[in-house]
């Protein structure tokens, strides 16, 4: 990952006044959406004024569109609208690598990112992954408990085989991987929770739909200061390990191997990245 994704900000493309206030959110990302929080009589006029929003500056938050789905009167229209202009196009309920090449010939020169929540991308998510064109995943946690008549659980279990099915395909090849949102926007204890949850299996950020979100996803997905401390110490230690011509070092009672530096490299460098974006 070279650039932080800890906030993905969900806004509806037809509501100015947040798209505004975007400009000055701390989000890492802004998902600026056509598809399911724009009303159908709204859709033509949302893609005009989305056009216009994103002449404006969004400073270093990377600005993605989700377009509508390919197979609804929107869609191909949308694509054309923004095969530039845009840092990536969303595709909405991807369900196999092909649902990503009409977008791709419409969009050539902008990365894709893909929707994953449909039951069919869960199990074609290796493929998908595997586009050429992809830069990152978005879970669709809403749309996938639809499909899978699941309820929802504070523990996410009904969710856990897609969700590490998509994790997966990510690392794999390689791409951006963000989770689903966390509907009840007011309760700040359980967002916190589904933060930890997503960050502890390996998920770069959480997606968001309310501002009131942010301040706890990019503090859960940011590198801890303990952490910071512990990588240093851990580089340190093997560093000295090996001048000793020992491959193992011990820092707090535990070993560092190769393995566990190049983890300790990747939090001073997330670290290093979001401190960037700050400065
Ligand atoms: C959920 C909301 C409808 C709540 O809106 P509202 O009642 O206006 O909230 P507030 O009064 O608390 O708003 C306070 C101020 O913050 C601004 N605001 C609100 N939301 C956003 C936002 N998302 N981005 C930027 N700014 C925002 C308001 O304008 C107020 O500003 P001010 O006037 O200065 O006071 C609303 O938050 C909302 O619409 N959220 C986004 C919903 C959305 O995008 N849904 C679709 C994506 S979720 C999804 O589809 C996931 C996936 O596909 C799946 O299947 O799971
Ligand atoms: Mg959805």
């Amino acid at each position: 990952m070279t650039r932080p994704y800890r906030s993905v900000l969900y806004i509806p493309a037809a509501n100015v006044r947040a798209m505004e206030k975007a400009q000055a959110l701390a989000a890492d990302a802004i998902i600026f959406d056509l598809e399911d929080a724009v009303a159908p009589a709204e859709k033509v006029a949302a893609r005009d004024l989305l056009a216009k929003a994103l002449q404006a500056d969004y400073g270093g938050r990377v600005r993605i569109v989700r377009i509508n789905g390919m197979d609804t009167e929107w869609g191909e229209g949308d694509a054309r609208a923004f095969a530039s202009g845009a840092d990536a196009v969303l595709v909405p309920k991807v369900s196999r690598g092909a649902d990503l090449d009409r977008v791709a010939a419409l969009v050539p020169d902008t990365p894709l990112w893909a929707m994953m929540e449909t039951a069919e991308g869960m199990l074609n998510a290796a493929e998908i992954a595997a586009h050429p064109r992809l830069q990152g995943m978005v879970m669709g946690t809403n749309d996938l408990a639809k499909e899978l008549n699941s309820r929802f659980r504070a523990d996410r279990l009904p969710m856990m085989a897609g969700l590490g099915l998509c994790l997966l395909a990510a690392r794999a090849h390689g791409r951006v991987i963000v989770d689903g949102v966390f509907n009840a926007f007011k309760d700040e204890e359980g967002l916190r929770a589904e933060c930890e949850q997503g960050r502890d299996m390996g998920f770069d950020g959480k997606t968001l739909i309310h501002p009131a979100q942010l301040a706890i996803a990019n503090e859960v997905f940011a590198p801890s200061e303990a952490e910071v401390d512990l990588a240093r110490r851990q580089i340190e230690a093997f560093d000295e390990a090996q001048a000793q011509g020992k491959g193992v070092a011990v820092v707090d009672g535990r070993i560092v191997e190769n393995l566990h530096v190049e983890i300790a490299r990747v939090t001073l460098a997330k670290a290093a990245a979001i401190a960037a974006l700050a400065g």
